[in-house]
């Protein structure tokens, strides 16, 4: 493969945004390579600026849950944008999405929409502290809620990749009012509601993990982390900004069984385009201006073309009866090969699926469940999987704590090709020694 033209396209860029990018999961430094530069996407499959094609499990980072440039999703968008792009006034579609989102989860009476995931879980846990008059947070360490100050704190994704959980820039304060823990280990919550619990504002937790890779949640831990909150009147937060209509359509809370009081989103909500939203019981949302005293505000948020993309998709997912069924046949079916590969090449690695995101760990130890077990991943290995993996066509994030997703759009045949792609790669791995 000739990647000339993005390596090109780097060295400009680099000269004009910081690190070349403008997020820094994009950037390929922690893997040791230079990104690549993409055209064009449609379905499956992205396209980078030299002409080399791939099959996409990163689906920009989430929301691409039906493929790219999905017609119904264009379409939408064309026949709004003809009546104007943003009026910062009240919209039919904003009600009709929010009616949307309570329909698929319940436990969202009302929703406020904003512009990232950042901002949801920001403006989240603002009403939690409005709401209940106390300041502390509790997150678990590996866990990513965006880039606010209260959640770069033992985080993951980027910060994580980029050694930087604890970012410069966060002042000794706000770093004082965020407590963390260690997810799966319930003990360690029960610590900070003991010594803390009538300070303690929220819980914030992503009820799977993606952002160190995915991790799975015993559901003795998600019920005794629902009880403590209860117990303590702290407002459980659930952050589905990846999980939502992900990892089944009413989000990982019905698969759990579990009611968060409040829930964060993103990705998948805006179809594509730039929206977050939390929720929750009306009597919290309500505490909201203008309603309530909690301040929070935005130009574009609710933006007619934002919620016509999400709308769209949010609708084809809730009214297409096979399409989750599908997407855990068809991510079951990576799953397997990946792990029939693994045994038939003896190569120490594990995989971790709920619905359609999954993780493939480099790691000699038998299971994955916590982010001590994530910690002790082979990186290194890592990175020469992923720079075969993208060699031979198939585009994976470029770090091993980051979450793989398959969309509905991925064919039969995409999953056999990545199958044995994967096959190739980890022999060459073994051969290098
Ligand atoms: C669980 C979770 N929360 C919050 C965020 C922040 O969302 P955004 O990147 O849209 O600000 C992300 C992704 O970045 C995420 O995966
Ligand atoms: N892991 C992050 C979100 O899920 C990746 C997206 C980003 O930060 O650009």
């Amino acid at each position: 493969m000739e990647f000339t033209k993005s390596i090109q396209a780097f060295q400009e860029a680099l000269e004009y945004i910081p690190g070349g990018v403008n997020s820094p999961v994009r950037s390929f430094r922690s893997v040791e390579s230079d990104p690549v530069f993409i055209e064009s996407a449609q379905g499956s499959k992205v396209r980078d600026i030299d002409g080399n094609e791939y099959i996409d499990y990163v689906g920009s980072w989430g929301p691409m849950i039906l493929g790219h440039a999905h017609p119904d999703v264009l379409k939408a968008l064309s026949e709004t944008m003809q009546k104007g792009t943003s009026f910062g006034a009240p919209t039919l579609l904003e009600t009709e999405m929010a009616k949307q989102v309570r329909k698929m989860m319940p436990s969202i009476e009302s929703v406020r929409m904003v512009n990232s995931g950042t901002e949801a879980t920001m403006s989240a846990l603002r009403l939690a502290r409005g709401y209940t008059g106390r300041d502390l947070v509790i997150k678990f360490e590996g866990c990513y809620h965006g880039h606010n100050d209260s959640f770069l704190i033992a985080a993951g994704s980027g910060a994580l990749t980029f050694g930087t959980p604890n970012t410069p820039g966060v002042t000794t304060g706000t770093a004082h009012d965020t407590l963390t823990a260690q997810f799966n280990d319930l003990d360690s919550v029960a610590a900070h509601f003991e010594k803390h619990g009538d300070n303690i504002a929220a819980l914030i937790i992503e009820p799977v993990t993606g952002n160190m890779g995915v991790v799975i949640p015993t559901k003795e831990f998600m019920q005794g982390v629902r009880d403590l909150c209860t117990k303590h009147g702290a407002l459980l937060i659930f952050d589905e900004v990846m999980t939502g209509f992900r990892v089944a359509k009413g989000g990982a809370q019905s698969l759990l069984g579990i009611e968060p009081d409040l829930t964060t989103l993103g990705k998948i909500i805006g179809g594509g385009l730039p929206v977050g939203a939390y929720g929750g019981k009306k009597e919290i949302m309500d505490h909201l201006a203008p309603q309530g005293p909690v301040y929070q505000a935005g130009t574009l948020s609710g933006n007619p073309l934002a919620m016509a993309a999400g709308l769209t998709q949010l609708r084809l997912l809730d009214n297409d009866s096979m399409i989750y069924d599908d997407l855990e046949r068809k991510a079951g079916m990576l799953e397997e090969g990946l792990k029939n590969n693994l045994r038939e090449l003896d190569f120490p690695a594990v995989v971790n699926r709920v619905g359609s995101m999954f993780t493939l760990f480099f790691t000699k130890e038998e299971k994955v469940t916590s982010f001590a077990d994530v910690m002790k991943c082979d990186t290194k290995v890592f990175s020469d999987y992923f720079k075969y993996s993208l060699e031979s066509g198939i585009y994976l994030a470029p770090s091993q704590f980051e979450a793989g997703f398959v969309s509905a759009a991925h064919t039969d045949e995409d999953i056999q090709r990545t199958i044995e792609a994967s096959y190739n790669a980890l022999k060459k791995i073994k051969q290098k020694g």
